[in-house]
């Protein structure tokens, strides 16, 4: 492991797929767990999978449509339909001060922030604040808190290959992506596509934004990118931070 900040408590190269996991890591293409895990569901075997999975490969991406359940994924695909037809997703920045003619060629998307307050997004939070702790017990990350918005990508909306956070800042350190759109088709583009962290040319990772599924993955380290989308695409984005006021990305 690379990166000072990620310390795993086991050797990583023990973690063993076992055929119930619902984690696909790397090229590793596991069979989804369709068991009887209820809503928001977070159990130690699943954060132990979490954790093995971004210290051997610094990303994964997981199907947690049974852990979340159909009805929080369709109530938070709600509430951002609902914004999406307000102004109140605004467009997004890149961090760098403000230059919409600069920010508007690296991406495209409009974002709203959650509060936690209504009551999908409470359970919503419950599910992330047990995945902070969960990582922290793991990998002694000590993530502080965690922050997240609503994003909507109109068709021709995308978002160049970028990190998420600057190495070395200990802002956001872990990313989670969480995809709400039903029957999502390869001809609807808006993958996440996910490179290698030590060669960003090479693609390593498609993520299909269906609803239901989770992309994880190290702020710091992994270069991603969304492909322009065809049709209007729903998300979610949080980050796990280690700073406890915010501070510049
Ligand atoms: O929506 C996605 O798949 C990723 C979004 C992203 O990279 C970001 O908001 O930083
Ligand atoms: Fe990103």
């Amino acid at each position: 492991m690379d990166n000072p900040t990620v310390t795993p408590i086991r050797d990583p190269l023990s973690f063993t797929a076992s055929p119930e996991l619902d984690v696909v890591a790397g090229s590793d293409i596991l069979v989804v767990d369709a068991g009887q895990a209820g809503a928001s569901d977070v159990s130690d075997d699943w954060l132990d999978q979490l954790a093995d999975g971004l210290s051997e490969h610094g990303w994964m991406s997981l199907d947690v449509r049974d852990r979340l359940g159909p009805v929080l994924l369709e109530a938070l695909r709600d509430e951002v339909a609902i914004l999406d037809r307000t102004d109140a997703m605004k467009t997004a920045g890149i961090g760098r001060g403000s230059d919409l003619v600069r920010d508007r060629a690296v991406r495209r998307d409009r974002i709203a922030w959650l509060q936690g307050i209504t009551p999908p997004q409470a359970e919503l939070f419950r599910f992330l604040d047990a995945i902070r702790c969960g990582l922290n017990q793991r990998l002694f990350l000590g993530l502080k808190r965690f922050e997240t918005h609503y994003a909507t990508y109109h068709p021709g909306d995308f978002y160049k290959r970028h990190l998420d956070s600057f190495r070395g800042r200990a802002s956001r350190v872990v990313s989670l992506v969480l995809y709400l759109n039903e029957g999502w088709a390869p001809e609807d583009g808006g993958a996440l596509q996910v490179f290698n962290r030590d060669n960003e040319n090479e693609v390593c990772g498609m993520i299909v934004p269906e609803a239901g599924r989770m992309a994880l993955f190290l702020s710091e380290e992994i270069p991603h990118e969304v492909l322009p989308a065809n049709r209007t695409r729903y998300s979610l984005a949080c980050w796990f931070r280690q700073d406890e006021v915010p501070l510049p990305l």
